[in-house]
């Protein structure tokens, strides 16, 4: 210890001395480092100048700039062509241009008769010409073919088929529920009655039966009646399995004069669509049918996503939460198993475990379950336990095929019921550890079955809905038929009911890049069966 306060400053001057050097040092390395850094930076600046240039005399020269890769061109694009009524019936009066009415509904009527009187009307930003279309495979390389399909864009058209004031629409829901029906019910009306004009819409109850059971009358829709339904999950229409019947629906059409029909639902409902619009072309009726896809379980083909969809799948974080809080409650060895919905394919589970990040083992359709051995799923599980003390398990529904067996009973619309493969996987743990642990597993199954596909539709639904329903009445109006409103590389398009339904219901892609981000998040054992050679990969359009 300095005994003195000479000592003290003594010491103090050598300690700054020594911290002027360490200085001194520092800088002359740094200034050193930075003759290198100014050389760099230089060529670097030069490179990005010349790059700039280049990309100057591109633009200047009607180029777009980048660079050009030579080996990737499209040279032939073919169009997925729509059925347009105007090639059979006579179209309304051409002057009969497309202008945005924004109809007032007069509220205070009882009666529900609408004001003639138009707020505004104004011409739409944009009208969609013929053969405006959106490209169909967006992804490129120097192996894909140069010539490419496209789908019709969908958009309000300068020309009307329809004259609106002799128009009586119809809206019908069918299948399985899913979040959003009551947005596309509201949209579709309010764009039929306030955008276009038209004085009348049905609404038939109960799905394809209710064109002909006497006790399911059809209820007429107006701004009013639809003023909230967008709030509530649910069809306010409600909606059926099976009753398909050609000669009754027809029926149904002539007697109320319905001169175009709306029809939401899935790949079976789209069959029956079409089997409708074919009906009325050989009757001779100039009659719009459009189809707006709806499917929980995401397996209509070439859209982006159907509706309903991502409410749903947000819909099961909520059990997924709890599964992971019950099992890592829940001593010892917990294990939480959620079971969700995917009739053939196991899109809600595999986008539910992505968005959760809290799921150690998901087992879908489309991959085989295998229990014990090396791929076994159930000696996984008890090694995660292990080291975590617990484990999240989701199943979809139509998982497990292979070990349950087929089952022979099917719904109203012959789509086969499923075995119970929630409580199948929770024996089967409880088993193993039974005979191959000192420990019990404590198994939690939870099944919040129709709870992810009855809530409403989120905002992204919501606004996804709007746009099915205006793009739908858009093409109706215009005079296409035998299609369906869709979003296809985040565009609305109008597709050909046939081509939509031909692929569906689409799954999972086994060597897809889906799959590849499931088993990255949750380390399970891959058990995809090998590729085939020759196999064409197919992908699934939401997370390309
Ligand atoms: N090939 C078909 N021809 C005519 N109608 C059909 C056909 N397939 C199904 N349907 C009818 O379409 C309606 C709905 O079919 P389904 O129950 O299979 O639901 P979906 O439309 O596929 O929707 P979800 O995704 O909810 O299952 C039913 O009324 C059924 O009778
Ligand atoms: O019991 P329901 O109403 O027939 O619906 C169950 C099925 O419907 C779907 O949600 C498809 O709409 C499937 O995932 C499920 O298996």
């Amino acid at each position: 210890m300095p005994s003195s306060s000479a000592q003290l400053s003594l010491l103090h001057a050598g300690i700054l001395a020594c911290g002027v050097a360490a200085v001194a040092s520092l800088l002359t390395s740094s200034i050193i480092k930075s003759k290198a850094d100014q050389e760099a930076a230089a060529e670097y600046k030069a490179a990005q100048q010349s790059k700039k240039k280049a990309a100057k005399e591109q633009k200047e020269g009607g180029e777009p700039s980048g660079t050009l890769i030579d080996d990737v061109s499209i040279e032939k694009i073919y169009l997925w062509e729509v059925e347009h009524l105007g090639s059979r019936f006579k179209s309304a009066d051409k002057n009969n241009i497309n202008i945005m009415k924004n109809k007032v509904t007069n509220a205070s009527s009882e009666a529900a008769e609408y004001s003639e009187y138009t707020h505004s009307s104004a011409e739409y930003n944009k009208l969609i010409a013929s053969h405006e279309c959106i490209l169909a495979d967006i992804k490129l390389s120097p192996s894909t073919s140069k010539s490419v399909k496209a789908y019709v864009r969908a958009g309000p058209r300068k020309h009307l088929h329809f004259d609106p004031h002799s128009v009586t629409a119809a809206i019908v829901t069918c299948g399985g529920l899913c979040p959003g029906l009551n947005n596309v019910i509201r949209e579709l009306t309010n764009s039929l009655v306030q955008l276009y004009g038209v004085k009348k819409v049905l609404g038939v109850r109960g799905g394809y039966a209710g064109f002909y059971n006497p006790d399911w009358a059809p209820v007429e829709l107006t701004p009013q009646y639809v003023e909230t339904l967008h709030h509530q999950g649910g069809s306010a229409l409600g909606s059926s399995r099976g009753g398909f019947d050609l000669d009754k629906i027809i029926a149904f059409l002539k007697k109320h004069g319905i001169n175009q029909l709306f029809v939401i639902g899935g790949d079976g409902t789209h069959r029956g669509a079409f089997k409708i619009h074919e009906g009325c072309m050989e009757r001779g009726m100039n009659v719009a049918v459009c189809g707006i896809p709806k499917t929980i379980d995401n397996d209509i083909d070439h859209i982006d996503r159907s509706f309903g969809f991502s409410s749903a799948v947000e819909a099961a974080q909520i059990a997924i939460r709890t599964a992971k809080t019950e099992a890592r409650c829940n001593m010892p060895n917990g294990i939480g198993v959620v079971k969700l919905m995917g009739r053939s394919a196991g899109f809600i589970a595999v986008h539910a475990v992505m968005g959760s990040g809290d799921v150690d083992l998901c087992l879908v359709p489309e991959i085989p379950i295998v229990l014990e051995g090396e791929k076994g799923c159930l000696p996984f599980l008890m090694q995660r336990v292990k080291e975590k003390g617990h484990a999240v398990v989701v199943v979809a529904e139509g998982a497990g095929e292979e070990l349950l067996g087929q089952s022979t009973e099917v719904d109203g619309s012959g789509n086969k019921k499923l075995p119970p493969i929630g409580d199948f996987l929770k024996k089967k743990i409880e088993e193993y550890y039974k005979a191959n642990s000192n420990d019990p597993a404590t198994v939690k199954y939870i099944d919040p079955s129709y709870m992810i596909r009855s809530v409403p539709a989120n905002a992204v639904d919501s606004l996804y809905c709007m746009q099915l329903a205006q793009n739908a009445v858009h093409g109706v109006m215009a005079g296409y038929t035998g299609f369906s409103a869709g979003l296809c590389n985040n565009r609305m398009v109008l597709l050909p009911i046939p081509e939509l339904v031909e692929t569906s219901p689409r799954t999972m892609d086994a060597h897809g890049r889906t799959w590849e981000r499931v088993i990255s998040l949750t380390r399970q054992p891959n058990t995809a069966p090998p590729k085939k050679e020759g196999e064409v990969s197919k992908y699934a359009p939401m997370l390309r």
